[in-house]
């Protein structure tokens, strides 16, 4: 099958989509199971890309993954933890961001890790120095290799005392996965807080962790002496669901999105109203979540600025902008978590929005980005009718903005490489399907 999708656009979205357990959560908790002496079962995971590489990536280490009785369980023994060939660890180089939080589990079980290069959605430079500096502190020794890097602990790791530069994600969770087994305490400041890393924190805690979250971003891990395993139903995908969302707004639709959380997407529900788009919170707990629809007439041009949480979500961006092109005015997006996150634009300007991006902060407070040549403002003017193009998808959030547009536009458009989307959107196609989009494989 080609990886290319034929899309017949101006269709508005209409009907129920479900999502389940987060892309960011569940691959960092299929991590934490190899701290554990007993197994561990999780719910409602998603089948995404990232899961399968994360599976690979803990069979190739001996954990013995299985699927459980009921759809979307998963169990995981880490019986056997050991150490993986490297040659066969090289075939996941470039394939996702989580090799590198492998680390702290298998520093505590083997004594050794090889990491190998990473990947990821290409937007932005995604270094791991602050990563490696908190290991380093932890009492690993890195070495670069070829492929990757070899990280080993002789004698063992203990707590520190560390302050990130920025609130990074990934650091904050290499922190707790590492922190959470060596010896004495560990105080962490200016942590990531999304709602992902809490529950990162909440599966760590049925593990046996004693993690406290303070004010101010500081989180307090004592190392205990052993982990056990749990069992745990992860937080609903944020992402996907503020994805259908603005996938209902641009093409003018109505989108349930079953399974969504209102606490987890406060701040996108407030931009969503703000822009002219509707949306209703069903919290029941069977059948239960958020629905999605354009209202008719003008939806409303806005300013906003990515930002860690509680902020608008980067990952929130991509989607976003395209309703943006069907609002009137000037809309203006700065992006303070990535340098280079607006590459998709020239794609939705090719199919006739009018997208310019600036080196400058615009709009609101000045990032690390400014002054330094990285194209991360944009101004949105609207509305722009979409016309159909051929379209080439460059990464996951921006492929699901690209597959938006080719929805919202007239004519038919040819999207190139959307197999990157199962990265993070399970049985996307069906979903389209369900929701009436007319697209095929071509
Ligand atoms: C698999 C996963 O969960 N991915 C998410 C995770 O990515 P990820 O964990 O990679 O993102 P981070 O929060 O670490 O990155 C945020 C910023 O910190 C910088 N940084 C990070 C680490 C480091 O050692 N040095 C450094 O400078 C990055 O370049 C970036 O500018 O959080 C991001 C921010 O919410 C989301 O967009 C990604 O979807
Ligand atoms: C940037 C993303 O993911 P990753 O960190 O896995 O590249 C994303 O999910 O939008």
């Amino acid at each position: 099958m080609q990886d290319l999708l034929v899309v017949h656009g101006g269709t508005p979205l209409q009907g129920s989509v479900r999502v389940r357990g987060a892309k960011n959560l569940i691959s960092k908790a299929m991590v934490a199971t190899v701290l554990g002496n007993s197994p561990s079962t999780l719910h409602d995971v998603p089948r995404i890309r990232d899961v399968e590489i994360v599976r690979g990536l803990l069979e190739l280490h001996g954990v013995r993954v299985s699927d459980g009785a009921t759809h979307g369980e998963m169990i995981f023994d880490p019986a056997n933890v050991e150490r993986a060939h490297v040659d066969e660890i090289n075939v996941h180089a470039g394939s996702s961001r989580i090799p590198i939080l492998l680390t702290g589990p298998l520093l505590h079980r083997l004594g050794h890790a090889f990491i190998p290069d990473l990947g990821g959605c290409n937007i932005g430079g995604r270094p791991i120095d602050f990563h490696l500096a908190a290991l380093r502190e932890f009492g690993a020794q890195v070495d670069k290799t070829a492929g990757g890097l070899d990280i080993s602990a002789p004698n063992g790791l203990h707590g520190i005392k560390f302050a990130l530069d920025y609130p990074s994600v990934g650091a904050t969770e290499q922190i707790l996965l590492t922190a959470v087994l060596a010896k004495g305490v560990t105080e962490l400041s200016n942590a990531a807080v999304e709602p992902e890393i809490i529950d990162l924190i909440c599966v760590l805690q049925k593990m046996g962790a004693i993690i406290k979250v303070h004010a101010n971003r500081v989180i307090e891990i004592h190392g205990v002496e052993t982990l056990g395993g749990y069992v745990h139903r992860p937080i609903p995908d944020r992402i996907e669901a503020a994805s259908w969302a603005s996938a209902a707004l641009a093409t003018g639709g109505d989108v349930m999105v079953e399974g969504a959380r209102q606490a987890d997407m406060m701040t996108f529900l407030n931009t969503f109203r703000s822009i002219g788009g509707m949306y209703e919170v069903d919290d029941s707990p069977v059948g239960g979540g958020i629905r999605f629809w354009h209202p008719g007439g003008d939806l409303r041009a806005t300013v906003l600025e990515t930002d860690v949480h509680p902020g608008f979500m980067t990952d929130w961006q991509q989607p976003l902008v395209v309703a943006l092109t069907q609002a009137s005015g000037m809309s203006i997006v700065h992006e303070t978590v990535y340098e280079k996150r607006f590459g998709y634009t020239a794609a939705l300007n090719q199919m006739g929005a009018n997208i310019q991006v600036y080196q400058e902060c615009l709009g609101g407070t000045p990032c690390r980005w400014g002054r330094r040549g990285f194209a991360h403002s944009a101004v949105i003017a609207g509305p722009t009718k979409l016309i159909a193009a051929e379209l080439v998808i460059p990464d996951l959030r921006a492929g699901f903005s690209h597959l938006i547009a080719a929805l919202a536009a007239a004519g038919t458009s040819t999207v190139h490489g959307v197999d990157l989307i199962n990265r993070g959107y399970e049985d996307f196609e069906a979903k389209l399907a369900a929701l009436g989009a007319r697209a095929e494989r071509g």
